[in-house]
């Protein structure tokens, strides 16, 4: 299951992090759209707070093709800003279609306070740092849904019928680990020679983003809201 290799640096992330990662997968609401006991409607709440998540995700893409220092990887960020915008955000569209939620409807969605302070997170970093910092920010998002995506699909095994089906398939998919196991790649090479301080920059960018994955599911379980 897992794609990451011995004494990587990728590795030394995914180590750091992996008390908060295992608070995730063992999240009422990751269990919960494994169980399908999940309520529609809170799934609902997450699928358009994903949305408006997504759109400010998609620029860390766009920030990652600016900060490329050659074509294949620039190209690598460009399109995945296109498959982030064109194909992950399809199934959020396609979910809301099926209950009557249009696209500008979507679109409009408020960022909650956990949802903004994560995107505003990442976008400084990435903003403010080198390409590695924006891997940093970005692994723990597509790397933890996998993780989270196979052990699902293991879990219940037949999908048939599954409330949450097309949701574990996406993040259980082919074309998800090669995306997967690229960004370990990169993240590895953008890491190489750097020093221990600019590592541990990098490690806590990774740690702190892999927190807000966890407040991203609480806030969509226990919908945490502006206190006024
Ligand atoms: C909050 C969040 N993190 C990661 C992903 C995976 O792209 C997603 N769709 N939403």
């Amino acid at each position: 299951m897992t794609l990451v290799k011995k004494g990587t640096f990728a590795e030394r992330l995914r180590q750091s992090a992996d008390d908060v990662w295992e608070a995730i997968f063992a999240h009422p609401f990751v269990q919960g759209i494994k169980d399908g006991t999940l309520p529609m409607e809170r799934f609902m709440y997450y699928m358009k707070q994903d949305y408006v998540y997504l759109i400010e995700y998609a620029k860390l893409f766009a920030i990652g093709a600016v900060k490329a220092n050659d074509l294949t990887t620039m190209g690598w960020f460009a399109s995945h800003l296109d498959g982030t915008l064109n194909r992950e955000m399809d199934l959020h569209r396609q979910y809301c279609a099926e209950i009557g939620v249009s696209r500008e409807e979507l679109e409009k969605e408020q960022a909650a306070p956990s949802n903004l302070a994560y995107t505003h997170y990442m976008l400084s970093a990435a903003q403010q740092g080198s390409i590695a910092d924006v891997m940093a920010c970005l692994l723990p998002c597509a790397w933890s849904y996998y993780e989270i995506g196979m052990r699902l699909k293991e879990a219940v095994g037949d999908l048939e019928g599954h409330p949450y089906r097309a949701w574990i398939e996406m993040y259980s998919s082919e074309g998800f680990d090669v995306m997967v196991e690229e960004s370990l790649q990169f993240m590895n090479a953008f890491a190489d020679g750097k020093n221990e301080e600019e590592l541990q920059r990098l490690e806590n960018h990774f740690i702190i983003t892999s927190k807000f994955e966890f407040m991203f599911w609480d806030m969509s379980y226990y919908g945490h809201e502006w206190p006024v």
